[in-house]
């Protein structure tokens, strides 16, 4: 026996040996028993693994208990049990983690069954008109059977039956599929990234992998992934998550408060902690897992159409009751019997008009549309958090973005150094003072919420951080040799003001370990930087008094800098006094010495100034939103097409963020129109736009990644953050997250969005095309004959194609490249009212108009005019009908284009369906005549039936062609 099959069989045996022990075991199922095993078969020999009990630990956060911690021996002690290393992590292998999972659990929580599609079934069953249908179905069955005997009289009942659960089926697939989709948004909702530090590197990991004893590194912008203890940090203050839903800002400090709770956020500073629960154990946990219900997220444009289509359901109904009551006391039966057969009849009629007039493929082409529309976003770049998004991104009229990152590359370069009033450039000898360059240079590495991933490589280190530190710190390593592990082996980092785009500087308070100085380093903007300065080094390290003249000097210098595009960042520094041993926790902000001026180019992605051309050519407005200084804003504005060359800062184009927010409501109302460029914005600034914005009722999408712009992004119509730079409360806040930060990706969601609407308005002039013209024909018919000129298998599949086919072949449409060009964004309120649907309303009675002449031509004078027998007209009418759908179906698909065949070829989905339709309809005419109540056609017949159907190619053409000369 092998080693492996020895094993299993021992095991089997052991599980066996136990489950006899404990009877309990095998009422579950065997294989389960076997699985079970090695937990068992383990815990024997290595008799608990961690000699704590989760529950406590889960309280003692929870309950927020100093006492326990205290008597458990504080973080050091629980380090221990939990065998972890507060520097070095947990060791991170397979089974150490198992152990870990098993013993307290994974970082996941139970969800709660999701709805089946029995479910949805069941809830469309109990729509009224499905059960009105139902019975009229079932009575006609009834009659069918008494009328011809059961082998004979079933036919028609049934095929009722299956075309009332057909529309039920159709229903129900699209509210499950919906359903499923909304279920994975809501999946990808809560799936985030969090830094942990394994076997003595950092590493990102997704939250749900974080066990307990995970040292996890936490960011301003941070989501807490467990619950845990902080053992190091820095101003740590997070929005701390209650089970009542609020939230409230709490300041977590090591000695006594060191709890963090699972699902808050990390707003300020940055620390280490160590994780003591996750999952179920956790408040957040049990909450998510109440919550696990798909959210309710229906779509404006959904909820309108399932409106609709009940609505129309509804009229249905009554004109079907008339339709029957006009036939019953027309025919003047007075025998009981032939009442009830011509009843019997009438009940099909009814039936049928009533079938034919639901649109239920409305809400299921809305529902395909949207799914499609996550599918091919998410291959583009772009996550949908929330499915109203899709609908709402075609409407947007003004897109708001930052700079750094989404504008421009998402790498910045160190171009410039000016230490002192002098630049330098590194062909010179590098006669750069020393003492002030070792000191930017310490700045550069410690003033710095950026960690190093991985193991340190001294040469070329990955940093984890903003564009900005990234760039900073790299220029430090690569330019001037610094090597990170030494000034941070000689260096103890005091007290810390993290970096935020309100503040926009950053500061650090540090020990000299040797030397037992304390330094104050700040860096940030350099305007902010020079008021707190009195002091400069020169080019050759001398500490000079700045005077007024040098400050003019150093002003041009920034100026300069930024006229260049560059981002600038001055570096400043003080040494402190030691007091004797007293703990120095505040940082200093006046008299400092300046240490220098670096410039950062930041160039445009390629394709930016085409895709800003894009919007204005769609009526979109681009405007820019940055922190930077005016200068660079309007020089890198002007790179991507943002600001014409002359324009100017005077002109009203752009404004400064602190006058944006001097400015009155009124003012702010009148100015906004032509605001383009908002520089030295704080996250404020974005939210007093937004709400402006939606005063104005204007859709504005807004991009955002800082923990700040949190609010803006949840209070804009569309908030989109960042995948890359974007911290996790901002994706958090979000509808849209684009992947790669790019604007291009918002653009194209535009696109995409208003492709939405296109299709959607597709569908809407094919369904109704089909709905009206099969509703008066039927309705027609019915009154004069007494009977729809349809079988009951025919009016199935007449639903079928109405239903579904044509929502699945329209749905996947892919966007015209015309959607963004000379269109101005798509009106929500009024939608299928506006301008563009002028021509949809037009082709749609036109079409419907042709159609009905055509058939009611046909029908009226198949047999006396043209001799034919009345089951050939029927078979003709049918075979016309559906072939004038089909059709038509070839013509909506490019809606206001004269070219209807135009990219037929790319649109698979479109051909294969419209071939199937033509096939199933041919096997239906030709092949099985018995079943579906036709009669066998001959070629002059059906070139016929194709020239007719073709004749609403020339209807649409016409059409076209008058709304073209009109305009
Ligand atoms: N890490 C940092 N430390 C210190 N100062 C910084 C840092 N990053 C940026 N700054 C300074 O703060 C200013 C604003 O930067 P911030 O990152 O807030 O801009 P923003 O609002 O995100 O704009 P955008 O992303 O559009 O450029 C910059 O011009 C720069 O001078
Ligand atoms: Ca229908």
């Amino acid at each position: 026996m092998s080693s492996r099959a020895r094993q299993r069989w021992h095991m089997a045996r052991k599980a066996i040996n136990l489950s006899s022990r404990n009877r309990k075991l095998l009422l579950r199922s065997l294989s389960h028993v076997i699985l079970d095993v090695p937990d068992a078969a383990e815990d024997e020999n290595q008799v608990p693994s961690f000699n704590i009990n989760p529950k406590l630990l889960a309280d003692m956060v929870n309950g927020k208990s100093l006492e326990f911690l205290n008597r458990e021996g504080r973080v050091e002690k629980l380090t221990t049990t939990l065998e972890s290393n507060l520097s070095i992590g947990i060791s991170g292998d397979e089974d150490d983690l198992l152990k870990r999972k098993r013993h307290f659990g994974s970082n996941t929580y139970k969800r709660l069954p999701p709805k089946n599609f029995l479910f949805f079934v069941l809830e469309a069953l109990k729509r009224m008109t499905s059960i009105v249908l139902l019975v009229c179905a079932l009575i006609s069955l009834g009659f069918g059977i008494y009328e011809h005997g059961l082998k004979h009289g079933w036919f028609d009942g049934v095929t009722n039956i299956v075309a009332v659960l057909f529309v039920v089926v159709v229903s129900a697939t699209s509210s499950f599929g919906f359903s499923k989709r909304l279920q994975q948004l809501s999946y990808e909702r809560t799936v985030f990234k969090v830094v942990v530090v394994r076997g003595g590197s950092h590493r990102e990991v997704p939250a749900f992998e974080v066990v307990v004893g995970d040292v996890v590194s936490l960011q301003v912008g941070d989501q807490l992934p467990a619950d845990g203890l902080l053992f190091k940090g820095f101003c740590l203050k997070v929005e701390e998550f209650v089970l009542t839903g609020e939230s409230n800002t709490v300041e977590v400090t090591v000695r006594d408060h060191p709890f963090l709770l699972s699902g808050s956020k990390v707003i300020d500073g940055y620390g280490s902690m160590l994780v003591t629960s996750v999952g179920m154990n956790t408040g957040w946990g049990s909450m998510m897992s109440a919550m696990s219900r798909e959210p309710d997220d229906h779509t404006p444009l959904q909820v309108q159409f399932h409106s609709l289509a009940s609505r129309i359901g509804k009229v249905g109904l009554v004109v079907a009751m008339i339709v029957f009551l006009v036939l019953f006391f027309n025919s003047g039966e007075t025998k009981l019997l032939d009442m009830f057969k011509t009843i019997a009849i009438f009940i099909n009629s009814a039936i049928a008009v009533v079938e034919l007039a639901i649109p239920e493929g409305l809400p299921l082409a809305v529902t395909l549309t949207l799914s499609n529309f996550v599918q091919q976003m998410k291959k583009e770049n772009v996550m949908t958090r929330k499915l109203s998004a899709c609908e709402r991104m075609g409407e947007v009229a003004t897109i708001c973005t930052n700079k750094t990152g989404t504008l421009t590359v998402n790498e910045m370069k160190v171009v410039e150094f000016w230490p002192g009033r002098e630049s330098v450039s590194y062909d010179d000898d590098g006669s750069i003072a020393r003492k002030a360059l070792e000191l930017l240079n310490e700045g550069a590495i410690l003033n710095t919420s950026s960690f190093v991933r991985g193991l340190i490589s001294e040469s070329d280190p990955e940093i984890c951080s903003s564009p900005t530190e990234k760039q900073i710190i790299a220029w430090a390593v690569s330019e001037n040799c610094t090597r990170i592990s030494e000034i941070k082996r000689n260096c103890e980092v005091i007290c810390v003001e993290a970096f935020d785009s309100e503040k926009k500087r950053s500061g650090v308070l540090i020990r000299k370990r040797e030397k037992k100085e304390i330094h104050t380093h700040w860096k940030g903007a350099p305007e902010l930087i020079l008021v707190m300065c009195s002091h400069f080094y020169d080019k050759n390290g001398e500490v000079k008094f700045m005077t007024e003249g040098d400050r003019k000097q150093l002003e041009d210098i920034i100026t300069g800098m930024a006229t260049r595009g560059r981002r600038c960042i001055a570096f400043a520094h003080k040494r402190v006094r030691e007091d004797s041993g007293q703990v120095c926790s505040n940082l200093q902000e006046n008299e400092l010495t300046l240490l220098g001026f670096l410039g950062l180019d930041n160039q445009c992605r390629e394709g930016v100034r085409e895709a800003v051309k894009l919007c204005e050519a769609a009526g979109v407005k681009v405007i820019m939103v940055t922190g930077d200084h005016v200068h660079t804003a309007i020089a890198v504005a002007k790179q991507c097409g943002i600001l014409n060359p002359q324009e100017d800062q005077y002109d009203g184009v752009v404004v400064d963020g602190a006058k944006f927010r001097s400015y009155s409501e009124r003012e702010r109302m009148e100015k906004i129109n032509g605001i383009k460029v908002i520089a030295r914005s704080s996250p404020d600034d974005k939210r007093l736009l937004v709400k402006s914005m939606k005063q104005r009722h204007s859709p504005m999408a807004l991009v955002g990644h800082g923990v700040l712009d949190a609010s803006a992004l949840h209070e804009a119509d569309i908030g989109i953050a960042k995948g890359i730079h974007g911290s996790e409360v901002a994706k958090e806040s979000s509808d849209m997250i684009i992947l790669d930060d790019s604007f291009l990706s918002v653009v194209n969601s535009v696109r995409r969005g208003r492709s939405v609407y296109n299709n959607i308005g597709k569908f809407i002039q094919f369904q109704l095309t089909v709905n009206v013209a099969a509703f008066v024909l039927n309705f027609i018919a019915a009154v004069s004959f007494g009977q729809v000129p349809l079988s009951a298998i025919q009016l199935l599949w007449v639903n079928v194609i109405v239903d579904t086919l044509g929502a699945l072949a329209l749905a996947r449409e892919p966007p015209s490249d015309d959607l963004m060009l000379s269109r101005p964004p798509v009106n929500q309120s009024e939608l299928l009212m506006d301008s563009s649907s002028t021509l949809m309303w037009t082709n749609l009675a036109a079409e419907v108009l042709y159609q009905v002449i055509a058939l009611l031509t046909l029908l009226f004078k198949g047999t006396s005019v043209f001799g034919l027998t009345e089951n050939v007209t029927h078979t003709l009418l049918f075979n016309t009908f559906v072939l004038c759908q089909v059709f038509n179906l070839v013509n909506v698909r490019v809606m206001d284009k004269k070219k209807i065949f135009e990219g037929l070829k790319k649109s698979k989905m479109f051909l294969v369906l419209f071939m199937i339709t033509i096939l199933v309809q041919v096997i239906l005419v030709e092949v099985i005549n018995k079943v579906a109540g036709t009669e066998k056609l001959d070629w002059k017949q059906w070139i016929t039936c194709i020239s007719l159907a073709a004749g609403s190619w020339v209807v649409g053409l016409v059409v076209k062609w008058t709304h073209e000369k009109t305009t």
